[in-house]
């Protein structure tokens, strides 16, 4: 059975005081003690992690956190760059990889993110690994094949039992912050495939595990239906992540429609 997961990509918004200031909001909606039928993360700038690890550990709340993004290197001269050590000692649950901001305005390829995911790994931390088309695509009815093969490429020497614990969130870039969410169908049909895929190249279980997310202008207004989907197993939300009210709303929509 796949706990549903919420997960609020901050992107490059909110301080670290900002941060403080959100979490504690979220804190004080979430933190009833019937609230856990659905597993809730932020996903804040690498600056705000500590503050945010220290909110969370000390008043012990149900919330996860991680990064945006990692580095592929284990340690050393790599200016700028945050390495998987050191998310895994502030406590990060959650990565995500090969989200399609990274892979457009960083050219991150196929093969930087397989390796973004082995590093995550590598320190115990789930990758949230993004895939999905541009429009051009979905226009010439690709996005089934791109996003599958966005999976494969990501997914290189990675074991079962790691792909097991993996969570894959379908974001199709034409959805992502445009305020033109995909139909649940659309949802629906991408993330099916994707686990079909899984059963694939692992096996049947793998696939029945692994947490499967929708992305792109997820909003309180149309999270039902999307979750409501058999193979989306909750949501990676951007833009209404860091407005409190409204991200609990999602949340608590996402526990009773998981
Ligand atoms: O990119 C996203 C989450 O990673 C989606 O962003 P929006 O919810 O702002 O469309």
């Amino acid at each position: 059975m796949r706990k549903p997961l919420i997960a609020g990509n901050w992107k490059m918004n909110l301080n670290h005081l900002e941060a403080i200031a959100l979490v504690q909001k979220l804190a004080f909606a979430l933190n009833d003690k019937d609230f856990d039928k659905v597993e809730v993360a932020v996903l804040p700038p690498f600056t705000d992690l500590r503050s945010v690890q220290t909110l969370i550990d000390g008043d012990k709340l149900r919330i996860v956190y991680g990064a945006q993004d990692l580095s592929p290197h284990e340690a050393g001269a790599y200016t700028g760059e945050v390495s998987g050590a050191m998310l895994a000692k502030l406590g990060c649950t959650f990565v995500t990889v090969g989200h399609s901001e990274r892979r457009e305005y960083h050219r991150e390829d196929d093969d930087l993110v397989n390796t973004k995911v082995l590093a995550a790994f590598r320190h115990s931390i789930t990758p949230i690994l993004c895939v999905g088309e541009g429009l051009p695509v979905r226009q010439a009815g690709g996005h089934v094949a791109y996003s599958v093969s966005q999976l494969d490429g990501a997914l290189r020497k990675v074991t079962a039992e790691q792909a097991q614990s993996i969570v894959v969130a379908y974001e199709p870039v034409w959805a992502i912050g445009t305020g033109e969410v995909a139909t649940p169908e659309d949802a629906q049909e991408v993330c099916g495939a994707l686990r079909t895929r899984l059963a694939e190249l692992y096996n049947p279980e793998v696939a029945a595990a692994v947490r499967i997310l929708y992305g792109g202008s997820v909003k309180s207004g149309n999270i039902a239906g999307i979750m409501a989907q058999p193979d989306v197993d909750g949501a990676l939300v951007g833009g209404a992540s860091i407005d409190a009210g409204e991200y609990v709303k999602i949340c608590r929509l996402g526990e009773s429609s998981g």
